[in-house]
């Protein structure tokens, strides 16, 4: 029977006791920025500046939306399922800081 990730999901090869995959993993921090570097470099197909081009709105309509299904997989679906449906809002929340120019640390120093 394989180890579980805290999601409830196999553990593969090389993840980490703590349920991180060394060689797939993306962070918070790189994330954000993969994303500002699209928000400067603006390379065709990408989705994240899309969205920024649809401005501050849609982009706050897309995080409540986000956060709903966050809410609804918490309620009633797996622990994976929730954990894709949270690295959504993480996701559109990053694009709404860029979007309104904060910085990762303008947020970190409110936590
Ligand atoms: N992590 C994400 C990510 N999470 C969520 N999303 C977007 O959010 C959508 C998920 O929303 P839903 O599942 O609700 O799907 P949906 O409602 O059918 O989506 P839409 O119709 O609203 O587009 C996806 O279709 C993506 O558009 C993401 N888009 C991009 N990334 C990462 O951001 C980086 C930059 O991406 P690009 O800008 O596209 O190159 C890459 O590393 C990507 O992996």
């Amino acid at each position: 029977m394989p180890e579980r990730t805290a999601a409830g999901g196999p553990r593969g090869r090389g993840e980490q006791p703590d349920g991180l995959d060394s060689l797939h993993v993306k962070t918070f921090d790189a994330l954000f920025a993969e994303l500002s570097d699209k928000a400067l470099t603006r390379p065709a197909g990408s989705g994240t500046v899309l969205e920024l081009d649809a401005g501050v709105h849609a982009i706050g309509k897309k995080v409540v939306e986000e956060a709903a299904e966050v809410w609804m997989a918490a309620e009633h679906e797996s622990g994976e399922r929730t954990a894709e449906e949270i690295s959504q809002l993480l996701y559109h929340l990053q694009v709404l800081m860029i979007a309104r120019g904060l910085t990762l640390d303008d947020v970190y120093s409110h936590l």
